[in-house]
């Protein structure tokens, strides 16, 4: 399915940003050009976990959703979304989700998780990240080795469980890991083809300490994950996850507008291919767990379809404040036809 296809558009190659997406014929305004699939990973905030529905990601000012799942820790908005949930992830997948609930509750007694921790750190490079996961590796592996031997046993998962008590957990990136894996267990070619051919960030992770918390859920899912998720549990599907995340991912928010509560992220590989402009001729709308992108005017054949990157306020940013901000969130220099305009006749004039 990567990249997506439609007789509406192609992905080719746009100068200075990539692949980008050029419509192939005229388009006239409000024309729906792109409804996502469910995301391929995500993560709802554990700050959030008691107020999103985890099938639709409603949210209700807040309010505690009525349908819970007490052995995942999930809730849903109604008996519908949930039976949708447990249809899509499956036994396995449910299984799976128990079990990282109960390891979540069972390591968050008396210890904190790491998550909300900040430290004054650097950005780690390709050489410390490579170094570090390929720590992570044999420690997995042992993992694995254990769980494979427990499942004959019936103490096993207690005593793997117990073997990784003595570090921290993020529960979040462990979410975030944990929806991946299922993705992949469940479609493996589909999902390569998906997220590999997606824009990866060589260096994604933010700090040191994110970085190790990477590595250490991926070895904390080694030991907690059902025996037959193992072949989806790998450093290539968990590495993916986050070289994709920080140039891909999707906020998930309470509203249709940037600017509200920031709930957590998923990715849609199919929306991926989307470029981002200062002027947009996209407008998109979260619908349920999936994304609607129709055009906001007419569009001729052959121009870029964009969205905007921007939320809220910051699309009133002056040029100079567009670039240093998308450079800064985005690790781009803004190539838009917009800030092209603007770059060029604030040059003339000066
Ligand atoms: C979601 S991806 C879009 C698809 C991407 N161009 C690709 O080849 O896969 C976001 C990345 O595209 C590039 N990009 C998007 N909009 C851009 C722009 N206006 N100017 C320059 N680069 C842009 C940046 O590298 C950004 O991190």
């Amino acid at each position: 399915m990567s990249p997506p296809t439609s007789d509406l558009f192609s992905v080719e190659t746009i100068p200075g940003a990539g692949r980008g997406i050029l419509a192939s014929r005229d388009i006239p305004q409000d024309t729906t050009v792109l409804t996502s699939k469910p995301p391929a990973a995500h993560v709802l905030f554990r700050e959030y976990r008691k107020e999103v529905c985890a099938q639709c990601f409603l949210y209700d000012r807040g309010r505690t959703l009525r349908v819970k799942d007490h052995d995942t820790g999930k809730v849903f908005c109604s008996a519908s979304c949930q039976q949708k949930w447990v249809d899509h992830t499956g036994e396995l997948g449910d299984g799976a989700w128990q079990d990282l609930h109960h390891f979540i509750q069972a390591r968050s007694k008396g210890t904190k998780d790491t998550s909300g921790i900040s430290l004054t750190d650097h950005r780690p490079d390709v050489g410390e990240i490579d170094g570090r996961w390929s720590q992570a590796k044999p420690e997995a592996d042992v993992r694995m080795r254990k769980a494979i031997d427990g499942a004959s046993r019936p103490t096993g998962r207690k005593q793997t469980k117990a073997a990784v008590a003595s570090s921290t957990i993020d529960p979040d990136i462990l979410g975030y890991l944990l929806s991946g894996i299922l993705a992949h267990h469940q479609q493996p070619n589909q999902w390569r083809e998906d997220v590999l051919a997606l824009a990866m960030h060589e260096e994604p992770y933010t700090t040191t300490h994110d970085l190790e918390a990477h590595c250490t859920s991926f070895v904390q899912l080694s030991s907690i994950m059902p025996v037959e998720l193992h072949e989806s549990c790998t450093i290539e599907v968990c590495r993916a996850l986050a070289a994709v995340s920080s140039h891909n991912a999707f906020g998930i928010r309470s509203g249709s507008e940037d600017g509200e509560e920031y709930m957590g992220y998923a990715l849609y590989p199919s929306a991926s291919y989307f470029n981002h402009s200062c002027d947009p001729n996209l407008a998109k709308q979260r619908v349920g767990n999936a994304w609607r992108f129709w055009v906001v005017r007419d569009v001729q054949q052959g121009e870029e379809l964009c969205i905007s990157y921007l939320g809220g306020d910051e699309k009133d940013l002056n040029l100079r404040q567009r670039r240093a901000h998308l450079r800064e969130v985005w690790g781009f220099a803004c190539e838009c036809a917009r800030c092209r305009r603007e770059a060029t006749s604030s040059h003339d004039a000066g």
